[in-house]
């Protein structure tokens, strides 16, 4: 197994054209709605992330226990699938996956008739899935500030339940684009959902198959637009992102306006060139949270002051990721500092010359937002395979512009 790989660029100037992984939000949305919707949906340009790899095997497959790994919506996802069509599964995960919460979507499973039982911790996976007996219950009000994937999980088998769904959000929606990404692929596959204030809506009705297109990774994109921000010159063409997109990710392309990149749509995808760089910025994070650790990377190697808001998730996924940050920007000679409670500070500081080595802690963002680093200087990523998650031919995709890869042992 590769421990570290380190990365260099001889010219640091970028030209190339690069096929995005699709987005593994919504190939796994896209997933699961085809497999409720019976027949024959045609569903194309599938991800090779890890995270829909593992979402299609599970839905294919009979065994009993059932190992979601390290994919927070196929443990989700999952989860309201498996309990609301009956079926009897073990379903569990890797260590992290057994310490981020699942309760708030237990429990309103639970309220509308699901089997559901802890086998560890209350509270956490693995879960005992078993039978379904509707409650007849229509109205649930779930809170909205944890993950917004227990309430996707919930509006995608919501046609299903016999009374439909009236879904009430309680306190802060965080996550909100993932709700109406899931929202729209409901639609696209015939079923009719509404949101209105903080009340959703979703009649008991049947799902239709239908054709659909995944569309390339935007929080993928942030990557390439950290390299363009950071190359003494470039000229990049990412394919198949949209204008209008599903994504709430696609925020990227204004947050980076600000900060050094300028972005064209096209035909086939998007150009981005280099342009003037703003020197202080504030960014509010909770509609597009996979966003703030290629922001945090770039900004502490850019020199730019970074206020961020919105960071209350990130504690809860693939590891705390705002601890996490607060380590490996250190080495960058700055310290992202939380100013007053849920706002954090970064000011410029000096990045130290020697050893850049960033550890990755099995969080695929980790390795990807301080790669575009070695555009600067070398620098060590360790445990570079966690890519795969999401974006399993990063690296080869970094060698197509020039960037020097060695692996080690
Ligand atoms: O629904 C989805 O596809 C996702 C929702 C977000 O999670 P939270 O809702 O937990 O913030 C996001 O961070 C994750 O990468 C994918
Ligand atoms: C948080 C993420 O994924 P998940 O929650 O689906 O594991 C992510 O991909 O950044």
């Amino acid at each position: 197994m590769i421990q570290s790989l380190t990365l260099s660029h001889p010219t640091g100037t970028i030209t190339g054209s690069i096929k995005l992984p699709a987005s593994k939000s919504e190939a796994n949305r896209a997933l699961i709605i085809a497999a409720l919707a019976g027949g024959k949906s045609k569903l194309h340009n599938l991800s090779e992330a890890n995270d829909t790899q593992l979402l299609q095997r599970l839905l294919k497959s009979d065994a009993k226990v059932v190992d979601a790994e390290d994919a927070g919506t196929v443990m989700r996802f999952l989860t309201a699938y498996y309990a609301v069509t009956g079926q009897e599964k073990t379903l569990t995960g890797t260590e992290r996956m057994c310490q981020r919460p699942i309760k708030v979507l237990v429990d309103a499973l639970r309220e509308l008739g699901a089997s559901i039982d802890y086998l560890q911790e209350e509270g956490y996976p693995p879960l005992k899935i078993g039978n379904f007996k509707s409650t007849g219950k229509k109205k649930l009000t779930v809170r909205s500030d944890v993950s917004s994937q227990y309430i996707s999980a919930l509006l995608m088998v919501a046609p299903l339940l016999p009374e439909g769904l009236e879904l009430e959000l309680k306190g802060k929606i965080s996550s909100r684009p993932y709700i109406e990404m899931t929202l729209s692929l409901m639609r696209h596959f015939g079923a009719d959902a509404n949101f209105e204030s903080n009340t959703i809506l979703v009649p008991h009705q049947k799902y239709k198959p239908a054709v659909f297109h995944v569309e390339s990774d935007w929080s993928a994109a942030s990557y390439w637009y950290s390299i363009v921000a950071l190359a003494k010159d470039a000229e990049v063409t990412l394919l198949g992102l949209k204008e209008n997109s599903f994504q709430g990710d696609s925020a990227i392309v204004a947050i980076m306006d600000r900060l050094g990149v300028y972005t064209t749509f096209t035909k086939e995808g998007i150009k981005l060139i280099k342009k003037h760089c703003e020197k202080n910025v504030a960014f509010d994070f909770s509609d597009c949270p996979d966003l703030a650790q290629t922001i945090v990377a770039l900004c502490a190697s850019l020199g730019v002051t970074l206020e961020l808001t919105g960071l209350e998730s990130l504690r809860i996924k693939e590891t705390d990721r705002i601890q996490a940050l607060q380590i490996e920007v250190l080495a960058l000679g700055t310290s992202l500092e939380e100013i007053s409670p849920g706002v954090f500070r970064m000011k410029p500081g000096i990045i130290n010359k020697q050893d850049l080595a960033f550890r990755t802690y099995q969080d695929h963002r980790m390795a990807m937002a301080f790669a575009p680093i070695a555009l600067l200087q070398p620098v060590q990523i360790q445990e570079p395979s966690v890519v795969r998650k999401s974006y399993p031919r990063f690296w080869q995709d970094m060698e197509k512009v020039g960037f020097e890869v060695r692996h080690s042992n």
